[in-house]
């Protein structure tokens, strides 16, 4: 069921309110037809994506300690922080691009490090990433229309399947159908990252991770990319996880805050609660540093 949030874990609908510090009740971004699940808020639900209780050790020295939460589908959770933080240790973790040295990653309830290789690599296809960098996932190479297509490689699309697919994704990132011939160093960098959007989107992912996919942008694209990415997340009903130390873009799309400090969550919760009325003296600085 493409798109679906339950695709993480391959079961169940998983929809349903999961935030370990109580959320106020989100919008229900749900994808058009989707059923909808008879408690969607219902205490226990499994969580689309979960961290318990992860750390990361690199060369005996902690990055990360003890970082827990849970995001249900079509949530959003922004990742704050300094540099250093351990934001984009958190993110790769989150793919399941690395293990963590401690703690459990879970899509809809499954612990992905304890996934079989060929199980993980199936749901691989519904956790899409977007980079600061859009070349991190354009081929500077291939055609535009290559690099968004490749994707689908792994849900088994025909031929005609996935350049339908790609004329959609393209227009959901506002760009027109000949796109797809030209290379990357054809576009403008705000053009590049709608190209990197595309491609996440392309395989109607139920989670993105996005690590920084403002900062590189200058300020007036930044503003089309977060519109962009908000109505996206809405229309779709995408869970988002977005790295960045941009509080507000955080508050734009996150329902969500987490505040990273040295590794450790300094604060997390509803993001009007800790962008708005914070209660750590970290993101009290974070946030006075933008006054
Ligand atoms: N593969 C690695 N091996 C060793 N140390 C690493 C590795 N990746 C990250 N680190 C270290 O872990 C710490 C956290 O890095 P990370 O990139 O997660 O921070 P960040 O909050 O994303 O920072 P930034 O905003 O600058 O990207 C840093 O001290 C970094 O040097």
């Amino acid at each position: 069921m493409d798109g679906a949030p339950g695709v993480l874990g391959g079961g169940a609908m998983t929809q349903g309110r999961a935030w370990s510090t109580g959320s106020p009740q989100p919008q229900p971004h749900r994808h058009p037809g989707l059923q909808e699940p008879a408690e969607p808020h219902a205490a226990g639900a499994t969580p689309l994506l979960e961290a318990d209780d992860v750390a990361q050790r690199y060369a005996g020295r902690d990055v990360l300690r003890r970082v827990s939460f849970r995001l249900a589908a079509g949530e959003s959770l922004g990742i704050i922080g300094e540099s250093g933080a351990g934001k984009s240790t958190l993110a790769r973790l989150l793919m399941a691009l690395e293990r963590p040295s401690q703690g459990h990653v879970r899509w809809s309830g499954d612990d992905v490090n304890a996934l079989p290789a060929a199980v993980l690599r199936a749901r691989r296809a519904r956790v899409q990433m977007v980079f600061q960098d859009p070349y991190s996932s354009l081929d500077p190479r291939w055609r535009v229309g290559r690099s968004i297509t490749e994707p689908l490689h792994l849900l088994r699309m025909t031929a005609d399947e996935r350049q339908q697919r790609l004329h959609e994704v393209l227009a959901a990132v506002q760009l027109e159908p000949d796109a797809a011939e030209r290379f990357p160093h054809q576009f403008s960098g705000g053009q590049r990252q709608r190209l990197a959007i595309a491609r996440a989107l392309a395989t109607r992912p139920a989670l993105i991770v996005a690590d920084e996919p403002l900062s590189a942008l200058d300020v007036s694209v930044q503003a089309q990319i977060l519109v962009l990415l908000r109505d996206l997340q809405r229309r779709e009903g995408i869970s988002l996880v977005m790295v960045s130390h941009d509080l507000p873009a955080v508050e734009v799309l996150c329902d969500h805050a987490l505040v990273l400090r040295h590794g450790e969550v300094v604060e997390q919760g509803p993001t009007r609660a800790v962008l708005g009325d914070p209660r750590h003296a970290y993101t009290q600085a974070l946030l006075a540093a933008l006054a």
